[in-house]
């Protein structure tokens, strides 16, 4: 699988993900500045977590009108996949490559702690290599993760099996006490309706290696290994 992943002014999940990915692929990733425009044959495009543009205006806006963020659309729209992380599922919403909007979290502030995640759609390249309705366990770090889509467009989201993650419990359960942020209907991730575009907001990167503190972040890069190769 060939990888890139795009580099913001800001960005501070990129290596992350670019190690998690040669572990999982046995190839170097290829980092990609936000003002390049000609990019390399490419299966997956990383947009990373972190602070592009220093979260200015909303977070992901500034970065969704890079130079390279046309040519990201274009792969997409060619079927190449995808995966939005924390900042990076921001600027894939501003873009619009992926309904909605992430709010300020509820709390007014930023939380970094563990969540569990339960996966309502093993079906993706993305979530392929993780069972149905599986419960697993990533970091969160965000100021601004309250998803919030309008109700037409959340009951559509959810008709077409496009919520992917949703927050709950140790058990899968969900309700507001397990939501960190007020996202709407518990929402941690979806994909867009071509099934190749996904966006995030836990950090699958930051527990793909024992090293780690654990690894159920890794079946993701598995997965899209197995989607391409496929
Ligand atoms: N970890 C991240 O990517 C953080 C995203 C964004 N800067 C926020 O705070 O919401």
């Amino acid at each position: 699988m060939r990888a890139g992943v795009i580099v913001f002014p800001g960005s501070n999940c990129d290596r992350d993900v670019a190690v998690a990915l040669e572990q999982t692929t046995g190839r170097p990733t290829t980092m990609i500045w936000h003002r390049d425009t000609a990019l390399p044959p490419l299966d997956l495009i990383v947009v990373p977590g972190g602070f592009a543009f220093g979260d200015y205006l909303r977070a992901g806006a500034i970065a969704a009108q890079s130079p390279v963020m046309r040519e990201v659309k274009a792969r997409a729209a060619a079927g190449a996949y995808v995966l939005g992380i924390c900042n990076g599922f921001q600027v894939l919403t501003e873009a619009g490559l992926l309904e909605g909007v992430l709010m300020r979290n509820t709390g007014l502030r930023f939380v970094c702690r563990d969540v569990y995640l339960r996966v309502d759609n093993a079906a993706t390249a993305f979530t392929r290599g993780y069972g149905q309705g599986q419960v697993v366990r990533m970091p969160i770090a965000h100021n601004e993760g309250n998803f919030y889509a309008d109700a037409a467009t959340l009951d559509r989201l959810a008709a077409e099996g496009r919520i992917v993650f949703s927050y709950c419990d140790a058990e899968g359960h969900s309700d507001v006490a397990t939501n960190p942020n007020g996202a709407q209907r518990h929402i941690a991730g979806i994909v867009n309706r071509g099934g190749n575009v996904l966006g995030l907001m836990p950090h699958p990167e930051r527990l793909a290696d024992p090293l780690l503190g654990g690894t159920d972040g890794r079946a993701m890069f598995e997965g899209l290994l197995a989607a391409v190769a496929a």
